[in-house]
């Protein structure tokens, strides 16, 4: 088939490889016409693991091209649309503007009988708003939300949980149904699940499981709380939640909470959708949700306050990870940059690193130091702060840095770390929801490095 992916992020970008990969021909439109080069030339704009042979393939087959133009959408059979619905600056809504402006510009070049697919996270009604602008073009239009992380996005999109197909009523409907057929052949050929829903259901559907997956992130956060209060173990709390197969054990990891670009806005979004559609209980579910991940921030700076002997001001921190989640170079909504943020405020001298994360505007934040060499970053550190958990980070040696820092004290805000390697090797360890919190001046008790 021939496809327009319009809007090439790190949905998007993602999509049209995958897409291309599958047997299509895909021209990926992006109005960033320094991203749509980038691509073209077979390079990815950001992180992503297995992106870059995928796209390389497509661009040496002749199956996948990018381009800045909208007009290059003309002649598609299927245009899928990817591009970015951020919270609106001054209210907790999401902004359909790039939506909109971007249906705007397609009207023009659709042909009757051509099917337009929504892939961008929005509120229920969208596709309701999109089809009054579509109206005359005898196109009909779709809902087919993205479950895809970033990290995995390569293999979550060849080996979905389940395809989401939101179709309109009546014969439109069984045409979306039976073009998204033949777009995902080989993935139903290979027996992933597809559920036929209306429209708002499957907007619906997406908001809600990212939402789900908040509040369940959110909820071990707030046992973390209870547990450094009343002595438990967090860790070994979720091991046993995660056995109970009515739970299930993935996204129970306790420790600096949620980030990135698609969780922290969409339960803002969906609680103003639940606020005006008059579900107000769902709505303060979510603001407590949110909440919640806001004040894991804060508690990390205070443990690291304590750390500290309870006075940041001059100290010298390095925070191992920038990235809002390991495997990708993503800083949007990042808890690492916003605990490094408010342990600078506080007076601490921070040093950052990460693997990936050189490439962003670090000029933006001048009250941080970005080192993208760990044993550098860390010379010299009074505190070692985890906060995203890279497999390098977890596989330093603690015995070998300790030579390294000031002194030998840790703050795992993931708890990823081996603890009791690294106590062996003479660490203060402190994880998160990991037992009654430690006394102060823990900093001074910690031992020195051997450099210090
Ligand atoms: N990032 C993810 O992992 C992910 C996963 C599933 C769903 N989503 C959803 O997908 C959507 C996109 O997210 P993203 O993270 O890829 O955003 P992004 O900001 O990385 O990408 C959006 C892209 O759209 C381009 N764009 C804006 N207006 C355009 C237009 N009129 N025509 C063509 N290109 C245009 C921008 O230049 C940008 O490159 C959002 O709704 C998000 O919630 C994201
Ligand atoms: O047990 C856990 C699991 C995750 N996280 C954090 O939660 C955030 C989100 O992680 P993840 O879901 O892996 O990453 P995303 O790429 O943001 O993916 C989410 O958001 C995408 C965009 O909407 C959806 O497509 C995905 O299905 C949904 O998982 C990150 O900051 C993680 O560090 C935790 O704190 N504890």
């Amino acid at each position: 088939m021939k496809i327009s992916v319009i809007g090439c992020g790190y949905l998007g970008a993602v999509h049209a490889a995958a897409l291309s990969s599958l047997g299509h021909t895909v021209t990926g439109i992006d109005t960033d016409p320094a991203r749509a080069a980038q691509l073209a030339a077979g390079s990815a704009p950001f992180h992503e693991p297995g992106l870059e042979p995928l796209l390389q393939g497509g661009l040496r087959d002749g199956t996948l091209h990018f381009t800045p133009d909208p007009a290059a959408a003309a002649g598609a059979d299927v245009h899928f649309l990817c591009v970015g619905t951020p919270q609106e600056k001054t209210t907790r809504r999401a902004d359909l503007g790039y939506l909109t402006s971007a249906v705007e510009d397609l009207a023009a070049h659709l042909r009757p009988g051509s099917t337009v697919v929504g892939k961008s996270t929005v509120p229920a009604g969208t596709s309701a708003i999109l089809t009054r602008l579509l109206a005359g073009t005898g196109a009909d239009l779709g809902w087919n939300p993205e479950f895809l992380r970033q990290g995995t996005a390569v293999s979550d999109s060849l080996q979905p949980d389940r395809l989401v197909y939101g179709v309109p009523d009546g014969t439109a409907g069984a045409q979306v149904a039976r073009v998204l057929d033949e777009v995902y052949a080989p993935l139903l050929h290979d027996g992933v699940p597809r559920l036929i829903t209306g429209l708002a259901t499957a907007e619906l559907t997406k908001s809600a499981a990212n939402a789900f997956l908040a509040l369940k992130i959110s909820y071990l956060n707030g046992i973390a709380e209870l547990c450094e209060n009343a002595g438990g173990d967090v860790v070994h709390l979720a091991q046993a939640l995660g056995l109970d197969a009515r739970i299930g054990p993935r996204y129970l990891q306790a420790g600096a909470g949620f980030g990135g670009g698609c969780l922290p806005k969409d339960i803002r979004a969906l609680q103003a959708q639940a606020e005006d559609a008059g579900a107000g209980s769902l709505g303060r579910l979510l603001a407590l949700v949110d909440t919640l991940n806001t004040e894991t921030r804060h508690r990390i700076h205070e443990s690291a306050r304590q750390m500290c002997g309870g006075q940041l001001a001059g100290r010298r921190i390095t925070v191992l990870g920038a990235a809002f989640k390991p495997d990708t170079d993503d800083i949007r909504d990042s808890p690492a940059l916003d605990i490094a943020l408010r342990l600078a405020g506080s007076g601490a001298v921070v040093t950052v690193t990460d693997p990936r994360a050189a490439g962003q505007p670090w000029f933006r934040y001048p009250e941080l130091r970005f080192e993208p060499e760990t044993a550098a970053a860390l010379r010299g550190a009074e505190l070692t702060v985890l906060l995203t958990e890279w497999a390098e980070y977890l596989a330093l040696d603690p015995r070998g840095v300790s030579s390294l820092v000031d002194r030998c004290a840790v703050l795992d805000g993931r708890n990823a770390l081996d603890a009791a390697a690294w106590r062996a090797a003479g660490w203060f360890h402190r994880g998160i929801g990991r037992g009654r919190r430690a006394g102060l001046s823990t900093i001074d008790a910690a031992h020195s490095g051997v450099g210090s």
